[in-house]
């Protein structure tokens, strides 16, 4: 578990270990909490739409499509005086491929599935008064039964908001949302909105992690996710999707002169030996940028000392490769 708030710990010991012992229970203060599946087509904004609602970046963003590839859950916990509040549990989903039809991309639909599967609410996030085939297909897998909002997001970017309204008439028709948000996931006063609108569809009941906790993710898993945003942030658009990011060791140790220290070796995989020497760059400069900002923002993430060391292999074909996909981690 990573608990990056330390402050808020520190501040009220007795809160932060009564969300544990349902306080709830004792003063009477109620107490919410539920799972939130934030479902969409590549691009929407899903990623930063989360990072927003957690309000600290523990998913990964990027202008690049299909970074998400991960089921990630983010939680943000709204306390009042007494002890009662709301703790929102997120699952975010990977972006909807329809362009291609690999194993790959058949194990991200299945984790989409997975993702909306017995949650109490579900964001289905558009772009506001856009609706594509990629939408209708997301769409197309909502159940009946969960609450869903529809998120419409990117408001900011629509210059003509008298067309908002014919178009909200026309998503009405597609599906039975329970109410529409149209909002900018960039717009605090926006997010902060939607957070009490989902308060309501959460069921009373006590908070299931402590007030400051964000991720249930391991250490680990963040590490592959932040190299991986480097990575892709790093390269532009010419790297494929299909690159990933394999921890080979993290090791911990406890360090005379820094506390605590983490050690990563990491491999990155591509298809092609083009690919590789992309990545790697002139006179690898490229890799050292890759590792020196992922350590920079790890040491940040998980209050430490890190130490990373990144390898760049090629392994051709393995997105449609079902085996390797699952070795990969891609159930
Ligand atoms: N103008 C505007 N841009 C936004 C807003 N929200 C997100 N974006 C941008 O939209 C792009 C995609 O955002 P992401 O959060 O990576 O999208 P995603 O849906 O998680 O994408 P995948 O990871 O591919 O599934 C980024 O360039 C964001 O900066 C918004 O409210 N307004």
């Amino acid at each position: 578990m990573i608990a990056t708030e330390k402050i808020a710990t520190d501040a009220h010991p007795e809160r932060a270990e009564a969300s544990f012992d349902l306080k709830s229970a004792e003063t009477g203060a109620a107490q919410r909490c539920g799972l939130i599946a934030i479902v969409g087509r590549p691009n929407v904004g899903k990623s930063t739409l989360l990072n927003a609602l957690v309000g600290q970046k523990i998913s990964i963003t990027s202008r690049k499509a299909q970074t998400t590839r991960h089921r990630i859950t983010g939680i943000r916990t709204r306390a009042d005086e007494q002890g009662g509040g709301t703790q929102y549990v997120f699952v975010d989903t990977p972006g909807f491929q329809t362009r291609h039809s690999s194993a790959l991309n058949k194990s991200l639909n299945k984790t989409v599935l997975g993702a909306i599967d017995g949650v109490d609410l579900v964001l289905f996030v558009v772009e506001a008064g856009n609706f594509t085939l990629g939408d209708a297909k997301v769409l197309s897998l909502l159940r009946p039964g969960t609450p869903t909002l529809l998120v419409a997001n990117k408001l900011d970017a629509v210059h003509r908001r008298a067309e908002l309204a014919p178009w909200l008439k026309g998503m009405a028709e597609r599906h039975a949302f329970a109410e529409f948000v149209p909002m900018s996931a960039k717009n605090p006063r926006d997010v902060a909105h939607l957070l009490d609108v989902c308060a309501r569809y959460l069921p009373e009941q006590p908070w299931w992690y402590g007030e400051d906790e964000l991720t249930d993710r391991s250490e680990k898993f963040l590490a592959s996710e932040v190299v991986r945003e480097k990575l892709f942030r790093l390269t532009g658009d010419e790297l494929p999707y299909t690159s990933t990011v394999v921890i080979d060791q993290f090791a911990e140790e406890k360090s005379r002169a820094h506390g605590r220290l983490v050690r990563i070796a990491a491999t990155i995989v591509v298809e092609r030996d083009g690919h590789k020497a992309m990545i790697i760059g002139e006179k690898g400069e490229r890799l050292k940028r890759i590792g020196t900002e992922a350590r920079q923002e790890l040491e940040k993430l998980m209050d430490c000392k890190v130490f990373i060391e990144l390898w760049v292999k090629v392994r051709s074909g393995w997105a449609d490769d079902e085996a390797r996909v699952r070795s990969f981690g891609y159930e």
